[in-house]
């Protein structure tokens, strides 16, 4: 084979316009512009949906942590979107069916701030065990609340974890460091750490523990899975602790409960409605209950997080523009790539249906063209080929590719 005449670029790297939103942390960029990408538009709020329409248009990766709501018309109208960095842990405010019916490949960073959320249930655990809450909100008015009444250790009460994955297991192990009895329901069964013990049901969970703190993800099995019916099922006294999902737990009735003292405190990170930034207003029944502490789901906000995660999903987002790799995306067939010195890369994504595989196969047997390298990984939905040619034959094989039925996406990297 004639070695290739000339070498010509992809889309240059200046040309990738990359939307970041939500102010996520600087080590992004940083690691973004490290690998040649340099066409970045910041933003520090998220968008309401029509002027995310109008950005997203123009973006071949867009940024987002947990507020920008990636909805189904959101993503049709984002003709040029290879992929999307979840900043964050939950992908649940991206319509990942979509997502993965338009080709278009989902990352997050399922552990960079999974310790941060951890640390932050375990001092609201003691936290709301003395009811510190109630006792600041009375100094801050001008009283003394010196009392030992409602105020317990943490030692030997029993935390019940609902799900207990990378973060309920986090929360479990420094729980159990302090004294406590950890119990946990997930819907599978689980290795429990430590002296930890699974329980059959939620009812049951509800029943015994003293502190309920909620680590599931946002599905439709979990919303509103903790409402008047369970918090009926909750011991007189018992706290709540929500840093999941807002709509996991409903909060009118979880005013109710602690408006009538059924529950001591809760403690709610996350919430139905969230403001879009920080100069919106926070609404919430909560608002005026001196025994509920609020946080603006800053469970994973700490320092350490935000860079961890700026750097890890922007390197994942590098890594795929660069040369295919999907190794951890939430909706692709994961494929580890080598390099592809010397060759240009074909990567195809098309519906999992009988019959692409051939006719891929076809383009290059009835061209004539030698693949000097040909991945392939499908999941349920997508089959996602990545073929190696040589340099000479890529707009000929993409031009083919990209009109076989069933392609979602083809692009070309050289
Ligand atoms: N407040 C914040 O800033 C943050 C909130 N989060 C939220 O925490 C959630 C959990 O995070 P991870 O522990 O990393 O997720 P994970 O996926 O490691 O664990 C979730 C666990 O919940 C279980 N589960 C699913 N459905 C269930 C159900 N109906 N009943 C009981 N268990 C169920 C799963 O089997 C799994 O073990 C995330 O999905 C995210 O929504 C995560 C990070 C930061
Ligand atoms: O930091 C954020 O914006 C979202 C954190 C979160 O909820 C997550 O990681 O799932």
């Amino acid at each position: 084979m004639a070695p290739p005449t000339h070498q010509k670029e992809s889309l240059k790297k200046d040309k990738i316009h990359i939307l970041l939103l939500e102010g996520v942390h600087q080590s992004s960029v940083d690691l973004l512009a490290s690998r040649g990408y340099t066409n970045v538009e910041y933003l520090k709020t998220s968008l309401p949906e029509e002027q995310l329409i109008e950005k997203i248009a123009d973006a071949h990766f867009i940024g987002i942590r947990s507020r920008t709501q990636l909805t189904r018309k959101v993503l049709e109208n984002a003709p040029k979107l290879i992929a999307i960095g979840c900043f964050c842990i939950g992908t649940n405010q991206v319509d990942l069916q979509a997502a993965t019916e338009l080709g278009i490949a989902v990352f997050n960073a399922p552990y960079s701030n999974t310790r941060s959320v951890a640390e932050l249930i375990i001092a609201e655990s003691i936290l709301m065990l003395r009811g510190i809450p109630q006792k600041n909100a009375v100094c801050h008015r001008g009283g003394w609340l010196k009392s030992a009444a409602g105020s317990f250790e943490a030692r030997g009460k029993t935390l019940g974890l609902v799900g207990y994955g990378a973060i309920g297991s986090q929360v479990s192990v420094m729980a159990e460091a302090m004294g406590m009895r950890v119990i946990f329901y997930d819907v599978i069964t689980k290795l429990p750490l430590g002296n930890a013990s699974q329980i059959n049901s939620l009812d049951e969970l509800l029943a015994q523990a003293d502190v309920v703190s909620l680590h599931v993800p946002e599905l439709p099995s979990t919303k509103m899975m903790i409402g008047a019916k369970q918090i009926a099922h909750m011991k007189p006294g018992a706290i709540l602790l929500n840093a999941s999902r807002g709509t996991v737990v409903d909060i009118d009735a979880l005013a109710e409960a602690l408006k009538s003292g059924h529950l001591a405190g809760a403690a709610i990170d996350v919430f139905p409605v969230e403001p879009r930034g920080n100069d919106d207003e926070f609404q919430s029944p909560l608002r005026d209950i001196d025994s509920a502490l609020l946080t603006p789901h800053i469970g994973g906000s700490t320092v350490e997080a935000q860079e961890n995660i700026g750097t890890e999903v922007a390197e994942k987002l590098a890594h795929y523009s660069d040369n295919g790799t999907t190794t951890s995306s939430v909706n692709f067939p994961e494929v580890a790539l080598p390099g592809h010195v010397g060759a240009h890369r074909l990567l195809h994504i098309h519906k999992n249906v009988p019959g692409v595989l051939g006719a891929i196969n076809q383009v290059f047997s009835e061209n004539k063209i030698n693949i000097s390298a040909q991945f392939l990984q499908t999941n349920e939905t997508l089959g996602y080929v990545v073929i190696d040619v040589d340099a000479e034959y890529s707009d000929l094989a993409l031009e083919k590719l990209k009109n076989i039925p069933g392609t979602l996406r083809c692009r070309v990297l050289f």
